[in-house]
């Protein structure tokens, strides 16, 4: 695997214990466990409709779970007030999918955004702040007075992932980060996000199809299957004869990341 951390004695930063999400008749995930230990880059496959997204957006607080219990830097993510929840969600940053940008605002507004809902910093130290999230993220200097619509989809991204990074989370949780670009475009991002993962100390949830990204640069892998996740390194999945799992792995996909990767 891509690190040799000491990451196995940490402290999880994430746990979910005996997760059951239904939707009306649909059981999606049933009795799910997950740690996440800090420091960690954590890539979540499965296949679709597995409840990947779902997972994400509950330990986001965004969905609630039928059953089961999901802790957040060491807080219940159930019953918390509006203020704790907006505390927490202030130590988290989120990369969605498409970069859920403003498209009314610049680059630097949207990074900014955060800052001005969570922070009573002065003005022109959130202006400055942005404008280092953004060449962190590996933006231009002028990209930050573009609108998105002015901007590539590896452009869009980084600003998101500048976005995210504005409050300094502990946690990034990233939705198919490297959808739609193009390879080289997606091994430059992995490497960004590899990056700023140790420059930081960040913990990293990235839910992927990427077996680039898997390979390269997550630490563990949790798979989706049986309706619960199996989190190992990539070589203990390789050995994993679950049907899925093996084939996943073993597909010829999954052969050309490993072999990309030797
Ligand atoms: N708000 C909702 N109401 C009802 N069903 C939902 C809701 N959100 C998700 N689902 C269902 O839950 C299941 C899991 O959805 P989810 O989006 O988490 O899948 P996924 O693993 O992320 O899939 P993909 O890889 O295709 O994006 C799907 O069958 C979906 O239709």
């Amino acid at each position: 695997m891509a690190s040799t951390r000491p990451v196995a004695d940490a402290e999880p930063v994430i746990r979910v214990r005996g997760l059951v999400t239904r939707f009306g008749t649909q059981t999606v995930h049933d009795g799910l466990d997950l740690d996440v230990r800090a420091g960690e880059v954590l890539g979540v496959v499965g296949g679709s409709g597995t409840g990947k997204s779902v997972l994400l957006k509950e330990i986001l607080g965004l969905i609630r779970p039928t059953e089961g219990t999901i802790e957040l830097l060491g807080h219940d993510t159930d019953g918390l007030s509006q203020r704790e929840r907006t505390a927490l969600q202030a130590r988290t940053g989120v990369l969605f999918q498409n970069g859920a940008l403003f498209s009314s605002m610049t680059v630097a507004e949207n990074v900014m955004l955060p800052l001005k809902e969570h922070t009573a910093l002065h003005p022109d130290l959130i202006a400055e702040i942005a404008r280092v999230k953004i060449a962190m993220a590996g933006l231009p200097p002028d990209a930050g007075a573009k609108h998105p619509a002015q901007l590539s989809g590896g452009m869009i991204k980084r600003a998101g992932l500048a976005r995210a990074l504005a409050l300094d989370p502990a946690i990034l949780f990233l939705d198919e980060p490297t959808a739609g670009l193009d390879p080289i475009g997606a091994a430059a991002f992995d490497a960004l996000i590899r990056g700023l993962q140790r420059s930081l100390g960040l913990t990293v949830f990235m839910v992927t199809h990427d077996l680039d990204s898997l390979t390269s640069i997550c630490d563990r892998i949790a798979v989706l299957v049986d309706k619960k996740i199996k989190v190992a390194t990539l070589e203990e999945h390789l050995a994993d004869p679950h049907p899925w799992i093996h084939d996943y792995f073993h597909g010829p996909r999954g052969r050309a990341a490993r072999h990309a990767k030797d």
